[in-house]
C-alpha cells in the first residue's frame, strides 16, 4: 500500500503533446541564437522563483507582450524557475515545496508546477528552468527551452549527465566562487555520450543513454566580484576557445554580477548592451531577474506578497521593459554593423 507521499509518475503528469511542437521550435530558435545563424539577443528573464503561480502568469503575459514587441531584436524566454538551489537552506521552490512553510508535499508541488509551466507555455513564451534535482528534472523537461545547470552544481556529474542528455540548450554557470574553468569542464562533459539512471515515464527507475548535448554553453554569473566586464567577457571566450569549443557566452546581470544588489542590474545590462552595441557577436545573451514589483520580501513572515519575490531580490516590471528596449537596439545595431 503507497504511502500518501508517493509521487506521481513522470506519465501521470505529463502534458497531452500540444506543446510538443512549440517547445521544438522554440528549442531551434535559441539553438540558433547560440550559433549565431540568428543574430538576435537572447534574453532569459522573470523572477527568481515563481512562489505565486497566477501573479507570476500576470507577469508572463506581461513579458509576453513586451517580447512580441521586441522580436525582430530579441529571443525573449521566461525564467520559470520552480525549484531553487540554496547556498545552505531556505525555501526550495514550488516543485519540492509547494505551501512554502518546509512541508515538503512533492506530490502537490508537481501538480501545482505542471499546471503553472502548462499555462505559461501557452503565452507563447519559451520557458527557461534550473534543473536543480535530476529526478524532478523527469516532470518538467518536455516543456523546457532553455536549461541551466546553477553556480552550486556545475562540478555536480549527474546533473552534467543530465545536461547531455536534455534535448535543449543547456547554460552552465561559472561557480559561486567565481571559478570559470568548472563551467568549462561542465560544458565538456555535457557535450560527450553518458550512461546514467533516470526516470521513466511510468516511475521505474532506467538507464537514460547520452548522445551528448552540442548546445551546452557558458553563463557568466560572477562571483565575489563581477565577471560581466569586457575583459572578462574576452577571457572566458578565450578559455572556451582554448578547451576546443564555440566561444559564446551569456551573462547573467543578477547574482555575483550585483552583489545581490537588484539596483545594480540595470547598470550591468547596460554595460552589456554597449558591448552588443559595439559589435560582440560572442555574447549570445542576457540574463534578468525581474518579476511584477521591485525588491523581495522573506517567505515564511505571514502569506507573502504574490508580486514580490520571496528569494532573490528582482526589478520590477517598470524597470525591466526599458532594460529589454535598450538590449534590443544594442542588437539591432550590432546587427546593422553586421
Ligand atoms: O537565485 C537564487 C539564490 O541566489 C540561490 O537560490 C541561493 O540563495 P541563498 O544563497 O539565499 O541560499
Ligand atoms: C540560483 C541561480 O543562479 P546561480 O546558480 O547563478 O546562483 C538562479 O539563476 O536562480
Amino acid at each position: 500500500m503507497p504511502d500518501q507521499d508517493t509521487l506521481p509518475t513522470p506519465g501521470e503528469v505529463a502534458a497531452d503533446h500540444v506543446v510538443a511542437t512549440a517547445v521544438a521550435r522554440h528549442r531551434e530558435t535559441v539553438a540558433a541564437v547560440l550559433a549565431r545563424r540568428d543574430p538576435r539577443l537572447l534574453v532569459v528573464v522573470g523572477p527568481c522563483s515563481v512562489h505565486d503561480p497566477a501573479a507570476a502568469l500576470d507577469y508572463a503575459h506581461l513579458l509576453a507582450t513586451a517580447a512580441e514587441r521586441l522580436s525582430d531584436d530579441l529571443v525573449v524566454v521566461l525564467r520559470a524557475y520552480l525549484e531553487k538551489p540554496r547556498t545552505v537552506a531556505g525555501w526550495t521552490g514550488l516543485l519540492p515545496d509547494p505551501t512554502l512553510d518546509g512541508k515538503g508535499d512533492i506530490a502537490a508541488g508537481l501538480r501545482l508546477g505542471r499546471t503553472f509551466l502548462l499555462a505559461a507555455a501557452a503565452t507563447g513564451l519559451p520557458l527557461a528552468y534550473e534543473f536543480v534535482d535530476p529526478m524532478l528534472a523527469h516532470y518538467v523537461a518536455d516543456v523546457v527551452t532553455w536549461g541551466a545547470v546553477g553556480a552550486r552544481t556545475v562540478a555536480s556529474q549527474p546533473h552534467r549527465h543530465l545536461a547531455s542528455w536534455l534535448p535543449m540548450p543547456v547554460g552552465m554557470k561559472n561557480c559561486v566562487s567565481g571559478r570559470v574553468d568548472t563551467a568549462v569542464d561542465a560544458i565538456r562533459a555535457a557535450g560527450l555520450p553518458h550512461a546514467f539512471p533516470g526516470v521513466a515515464a511510468d516511475g521505474r527507475l532506467t538507464t537514460l543513454r547520452s548522445a551528448g548535448n552540442p548546445d551546452a554553453h557558458l553563463v557568466l554569473r560572477g562571483g565575489p566580484t563581477p565577471n560581466y566586464h569586457a575583459a572578462d567577457v574576452a577571457a572566458a571566450l578565450a578559455a572556451l576557445t582554448a578547451a576546443g569549443l564555440p566561444a559564446r557566452v551569456v551573462v547573467d546581470a543578477s547574482h555575483g554580477n550585483s552583489g545581490k544588489d537588484h539596483h545594480r542590474q540595470p547598470g550591468v545590462v547596460e554595460d552589456l548592451a554597449g558591448q552588443v552595441a559595439d559589435g560582440n557577436r560572442a555574447l549570445v545573451g542576457v540574463m534578468i531577474e525581474s518579476y511584477l514589483s521591485d525588491g523581495r520580501q522573506d517567505a515564511g513572515a505571514g502569506t507573502p506578497r504574490p508580486d514580490l519575490s520571496v528569494t532573490d531580490a528582482c526589478l520590477g516590471w517598470d524597470r525591466t521593459v526599458p532594460l529589454l528596449e535598450t538590449l534590443a537596439r544594442a542588437a539591432a545595431r550590432r546587427r546593422a554593423t553586421g
